[in-house]
């Protein structure tokens, strides 16, 4: 992967972040995902006045992949406006661990600063389909 080449994904990811319905946290977040042939979806976190029903930006744009029919994944975008980048939290954790498996995961900021690191390292020992053994 060369950044260079995830600048179109970063592009998305920051440009759904703009649609970030955050009144509650005031902290907007975005994220985009690339098919294995090309495709991009991208999402952006909706909060709920029941706080605990908001849906973090990772999952809106997979959610979003999946309900389209896209399937295989090669890399995520996650964006937020801090300076320690931010990563996708637990439970998007294992729903990029579902659909994407050991995906690259690229974190970045509005002020260009970039680091990848890949699903597996994020969740290592991950419970899985491969444990549902019916
Ligand atoms: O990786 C992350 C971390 C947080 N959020 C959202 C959830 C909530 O709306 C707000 C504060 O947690 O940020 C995301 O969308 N993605
Ligand atoms: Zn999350």
């Amino acid at each position: 992967m060369s950044l260079n080449e995830a600048k179109d994904l970063i592009e998305a990811a920051r440009r759904a972040r703009e649609n970030a319905f955050a009144p509650y946290s005031n902290f907007r977040v975005g994220a985009a995902v690339e098919t294995i042939d090309g495709r991009v979806f991208a999402g952006c976190n909706v909060e709920n006045a029941t706080y605990g029903l908001t849906v973090c930006a990772e999952r809106v744009a997979i959610w979003k992949a999946i309900s389209e029919g896209a399937r295989g994944f090669r890399r995520l975008v996650v964006i937020a406006d801090t300076e320690e980048l931010t990563p996708p939290c637990g439970p998007c954790r294992q729903i990029i661990w579902e659909f994407c498996g050991d995906i690259e995961i690229i974190m970045t900021n509005l002020g260009g600063k970039v680091e990848t690191v890949r699903a597996g390292d994020l969740l290592p020992r991950a419970f899985d389909r491969r444990f549902l053994t019916i």
